[in-house]
């Protein structure tokens, strides 16, 4: 059922106000068939309440939502969008942790019933996974929670595009890459580009900058709860859209790669250890004052070696030496990361507990006072950080971890690919605060999905299969010795 103008889905004139904050401010979008649209802008400039009034979630203060020419503003929730074959992958993956792949795959399709459900959705959702993931390593029956944050991101993402009985034709992905690695981004980013040109849309939001000018047909740029840009993708380029999205940084600086002077071994050892396989070609060595990467393809050994250096540091386990108190920046924020009933700034003051406490209680004249500092320092955009952590938009959360690090008294600080969904303008700002602390003596330790951000890095281990199987200094590397360590024995 197609209206006249082809259609799937517009918005007009849309408003979506929480309190005080004007998350949409009267926006318009509109989506055709066989379209990719990027959607990029700024933390917390709207992009994720925009999409959940799409996918039924928010319903706005005002404005029409016509889906196939069909107002449906007063009727509008999530069952009419999946009725209209809308679907959407949440940045905030949305899948029940305690069921099996399989399971979380029979949520979206009631017609799957009757003896033989479980297998038939398992076989369902393994050949969608195999048909967009090529060797995911992801079974039917693993139970969600059992799963590395990548895989689940994989297997959301992969749900959204199955079909059986109803048909699809749209499908948001809100930051869908965020915990890819580059070569799982790019076998999604293409088999989003064949589904788009057999007549399925999408809408693809993403702060990586290069996708959405690589793989999208139009890109609507969001600030402040507005749409300030909306062209043909082909008519953007990186300075441009960098520009639209009001960011003040110079492509020069995103650019910019440029080497600190660092002399390694100069200073004392700050961090040693080994992964569990014994197969390491070089054992893992921190000074103070280095930034070290971990790469590699996601979940080959990164967050374990973390995890392993933080519970030496913090419960003395004999797995790791660590010379100094430790912070971890998690990398799931959702399940590791964030305490969800709390204000923004006890997030963020919850590791520095300790110079806060007077007469036994949280003195909260302190804590505020740092809130207030962090806010300023890593732009956390809201009206109040006494406000609960959840009214922010997923990047505005990440900063508030990373305040929570940088705030504390550790001298090493673990990082677990922990840019997801922050937008570039603040990202560069924070690149320059871990590089001043850097400075200053403290020590991080850097797993990215992100290539771009190891050129901040001093040196660079890449695992593989668990194991350290190159280390790359900051001259020597570059985005194909990676992956060539990640795929070979070793550099
Ligand atoms: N449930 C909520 N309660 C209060 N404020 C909210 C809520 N959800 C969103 N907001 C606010 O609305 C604004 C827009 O948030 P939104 O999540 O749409 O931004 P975004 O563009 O998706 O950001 P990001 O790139 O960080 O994901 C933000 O200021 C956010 O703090």
């Amino acid at each position: 059922m197609t209206a006249s103008d082809g259609t799937i889905v517009s918005l007009e004139n849309v408003a979506k106000h929480f309190g005080a904050v004007r998350a949409l401010d009267g926006v318009d979008l509109r989506v055709d068939p066989g379209m990719c649209l990027g959607l990029v802008g700024h933390n917390g400039a709207g992009k994720s309440t925009l999409m959940n009034a799409l996918a039924g979630i928010l319903a706005p203060d005002r404005g029409v939502m016509k889906v196939h020419g069909h107002d449906l503003t007063d009727r509008y929730s999530v069952a009419v969008a999946g009725q209209n074959g809308i679907r959407c992958v949440f940045q905030e993956l949305s899948l029940c942790p305690n069921l099996t792949v399989a399971e979380n795959a029979r949520i979206f399709h009631p017609s799957l019933t009757g003896w033989g459900w479980k297998r038939r959705a398992g076989d369902m959702i393994a050949g969608k996974l195999d048909e967009i993931f090529p060797g995911h390593g992801i079974q039917p029956d693993d139970i969600v929670g059992d799963l590395s944050i990548g895989k689940r991101q994989m297997v959301e993402i992969a749900r959204a595009f199955t079909v059986t009985d109803a048909s699809l034709h749209l499908v948001i992905l809100d930051e869908p890459t965020s915990s890819l690695d580059a070569v799982t981004s790019k076998q999604l980013l293409d088999f989003v580009r064949v589904e788009v040109d057999q007549g399925l849309s999408c809408i693809l939001i993403s702060h990586m900058l290069g996708e959405v000018l690589d793989y999208c047909d139009r890109i609507v740029v969001m600030k402040d709860g507005l749409v300030v840009a909306a062209r043909a993708g082909a008519e953007f380029n990186r300075d441009t859209l960098v520009a639209a999205m009001g960011n003040v940084v110079e492509m020069e600086e995103i650019e910019e790669h440029e080497a600190r002077e660092w002399q390694r071994g100069k200073t004392p050892v700050a961090v040693e250890a080994k992964t569990d396989t014994g197969n390491d070609w070089a054992p893992f060595i921190a000074h103070k004052g280095e930034i070290v990467g971990l790469a590699g393809l996601a979940a080959h050994g990164q967050t374990r070696m973390l995890l392993k250096i933080y519970e030496a540091a913090m419960r003395g386990r004999k797995t790791a030496t660590v010379s100094g108190p430790v912070a971890l920046v998690a990398g799931d924020r959702q399940t590791d990361g964030i305490f969800h009933l709390w204000s923004i700034s006890r997030n963020i003051g919850i590791r520095s507990l300790r110079g806060m406490v007077r007469r036994g209680l949280i003195d909260p004249v302190a804590e505020a006072a740092m809130g207030r500092e962090w806010q300023d320092r890593i732009k956390i955009k809201t009206p109040d950080m006494n406000d609960n952590i959840l009214s922010l938009s997923g990047g505005n959360q990440q900063k508030a971890l990373f305040a929570r690090a940088l705030a504390s008294d550790a001298e090493i600080i673990l990082m677990d690919d922990p840019m997801r969904g922050v937008d570039v303008g603040t990202k560069l700002e924070v690149y320059d605060l871990i590089r001043d602390e850097a400075e200053k003596g403290r020590t991080f330790l850097w797993y990215t999905t992100e290539m771009d951000e190891l050129y901040n890095c001093d040196h660079t281990y890449v695992f593989r299969d668990g194991a350290i199987v190159a280390d790359l200094t900051r001259k020597e590397l570059s985005e194909e010795k990676v992956l060539q360590s990640s795929f070979k024995e070793s550099a």
